[in-house]
């Protein structure tokens, strides 16, 4: 047997699977946290059932993928819980309609029952039960409350005969039943309304955005150090050097297997950056240099994700990037991706056409640097000077703009606009924030260890084989001429394509100047990304367009190295480079407007 959790996006449907299953899956405060259905097992009275958690979808007349997967899926079910935001009854009823007119058993979950008590909203729960000829239930999946009552009724099987209607005649009927239900005793202004107009608000949401993501940046910054500082280094020093320097020794400081698993021994020490052993460096980046950033970074992203603010960033630079002839994609992929790019590729299924889905998702996979390799970068050049980290930052961003607006006006078509639902600020459960965590750290682990060790394992194989030694011979040139780096550099970029953190600790060895690690980490970033998001944009997008993305990057890569190079003169950009940028910004923004002006005279 099987429950479907069917509703519109974000009226917590996977915070209910969660209460339901025990199974652990994201949600967050914006539409499109799911994209693809997840499946979950509950044990109900001495049987184990399938829950399935649905995307999100608005109606059953689906307008992009993720609404797609939720429509094809209702013949399947045997019962639908169909999940409400009581405090949106209106939009809410539309699909809830439409489902009644499908014959499958079904129950409502009036979900946020919390809130709309909070809101002064009064809902007649039994008039509403009449209207629809359904059980309905209030629950708060956040707080667990009515949950029960739902499981209770898992063995309802009564189908409504409804007769289908016109799009107008539901409307007419929601208006009435919502008239007859729902009473609002609005209670005037609280400070988070206050807040909300005011983050979306250009004037006001500018500041406020750059203080907020300016503040993020502060906060992972310490704690990612300080979880370094005080926690995973001194752990690696004090506790496993020891353990490892007995094991080098009990395998005679050389030798096959000590190289494989301890690698090179430095000045008779092990190193854990530079020995590039499996139990040396292999464990040490994950867990040591990378992990205490992966927390920080969710831990502000579950807690931003949940207080409702993304959507708002998301509009706030889409009505921005319209004001330099940049069409909306949401703001949302792009973050996820910082922290890592598989799900951001997965999150670009809400964008509506093709074109701005293979938009984003180029500009994501070229632009944006997942959280592992950000750790390793701040570690590279951090050592320095901060100033370094801004600027392969800000070269990034300026490369995101860049191969946004070409995007955008080479590519034919247009891109709609940013439709998004702007949910309610909240402030966030620190339960479910933790608990978010938690998924995302495990999952991290799950990924990072197998590929981080069997890159390791590979670097090793390729040195003794000498792969790299071959291949820094043919585009050692290339690499010298174009991106002032020398060829041993080779190999992290072979390796990137397996982990990127692992390609940014094969630069420490190489002393690089940094000048070649600003460059380095700009050229990682662009070129290509990583076996786990290229498998998942090649679904995404298909082949063809993840050719197309491909060419994309390479070029990117080439011109972007190549100019970095030459521009980046005694520790910073040079004065002209600056002029060369804004002379491409400005032709780039005026050219096309010519192309675009002549097919409207030839028409
Ligand atoms: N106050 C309150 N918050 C809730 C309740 N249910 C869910 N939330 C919060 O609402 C947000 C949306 O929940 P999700 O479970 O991600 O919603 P969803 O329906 O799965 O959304 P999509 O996957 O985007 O379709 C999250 O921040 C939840 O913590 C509730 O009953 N009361
Ligand atoms: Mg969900």
């Amino acid at each position: 047997m099987n429950v479907f959790l069917m509703g519109n996006p974000n009226v917590g449907k996977s915070a209910l699977f969660s209460r339901l299953t025990g199974t652990n899956v994201t949600s967050s405060n914006y539409a499109g946290t799911t994209v693809e259905y997840t499946a979950g097992k509950m044990e109900w009275q001495d049987d184990v059932i399938d829950i399935i958690d649905v995307p999100g979808t608005y109606s059953l007349d689906p307008t992009n993928q993720a609404e797609e997967v939720a429509v094809e899926m209702i013949s399947d079910a045997d019962l639908i819980i169909n999940v409400l935001d009581a405090t949106n009854l209106e939009r809410n009823l539309n699909l809830t309609l439409q489902l009644l007119e499908q014959d499958v058993p079904m129950i409502v979950a009036l979900n946020f029952w919390d809130e709309v008590q909070h809101r002064g909203i009064e809902i007649d729960i039994d008039k509403l039960e009449e209207y629809l000829g359904v059980p309905v239930i209030p629950t708060s999946a956040t707080k667990g409350n009515g949950i029960r009552n739902l499981i209770e009724l898992f063995d309802y099987r009564k189908v409504t005969q409804y007769d289908s209607r016109t799009t107008e005649e539901r409307w007419s009927e929601i208006g009435k039943i919502v008239e007859e239900v729902q009473a609002i005793d609005y209670d005037g202004h609280s400070w988070l309304d206050r807040l909300e107009d005011l983050s979306i608000k250009p004037l006001t949401g500018l500041p406020i955005a750059i203080f907020v993501l300016l503040l993020s940046f502060k906060i992972i910054r310490f704690i990612g150090e300080g979880l370094i500082g005080y926690v995973t280094e001194p752990f690696f020093e004090v506790v496993y050097r020891p353990v490892i320097m007995w094991l080098s020794e009990l395998l005679g400081s050389q030798g096959f297997i000590h190289d494989l698993l301890i690698g090179q021994l430095v000045e008779g020490q092990v190193d854990f950056e530079q020995s590039f052993g499996l139990l040396t460096t292999g464990i040490f980046i994950p867990f040591a240099a990378v992990l205490p950033y992966i927390i920080a970074f969710y831990f502000i992203l579950g807690f931003l994700e949940d207080t409702g603010y993304l959507p708002r960033l998301s509009v706030l630079s889409d009505n921005l990037m319209h004001k330099v002839g940049l069409h909306g994609f949401s703001i949302i992929p792009m973050i996820l991706g910082f922290g890592c790019n598989v799900p951001a590729a997965l999150a670009v299924r809400t964008l509506e056409s093709r074109r701005e889905k293979f938009i984003a998702s180029t500009l994501m996979a070229i632009s944006v640097p997942c959280m592992s390799q950000t750790a390793m970068i701040v570690g590279l050049l951090g050592s320095y000077s901060n100033k370094y980290i801004w600027y392969v930052f800000g070269t990034l961003a300026v490369v995101w703009i860049i191969a946004g607006f070409l995007l955008n006006k080479l590519l034919p078509g247009f891109s709609s606009d940013l439709l998004l639902e702007i949910p309610p600020l909240r402030i966030p459960n620190p339960g479910i924030v933790v608990k978010k965590l938690w998924i995302r750290m495990l999952s991290f682990l799950r990924e990072a260890i197998p590929f981080m060790l069997a890159g390791v394992l590979i670097v090793n194989i390729f040195y003794f084989l000498g792969v790299f030694d071959l291949m820094a011979v043919i585009l050692g040139p290339v690499l010298d001429k174009v991106f002032g780096l020398p060829q041993e550099a080779i190999s992290a970029l072979l390796m990137g394509f397996l982990r990127k953190d692992l390609a940014m600790g094969m630069l420490v060895p190489l002393d690089l100047t940094v000048k070649q690690s600003v460059i380095a980490s700009v050229i990682l970033t662009i070129y290509f990304p990583c076996v786990a998001t290229f498998m998942v944009l090649i679904r995404e997008l298909g082949f063809v367009d993840m050719l197309k993305a491909t060419a994309v990057m390479l070029i990117s890569t080439l011109v972007v190295g190549g100019f970095v190079n030459f521009a980046f003169q005694g520790g910073g950009f040079t004065p002209q480079s600056w002029l060369v940028l804004v002379g491409i910004v400005l032709l780039i923004r005026f050219l096309p407007n010519i192309v675009e002006n002549e097919e409207v005279n030839s028409v």
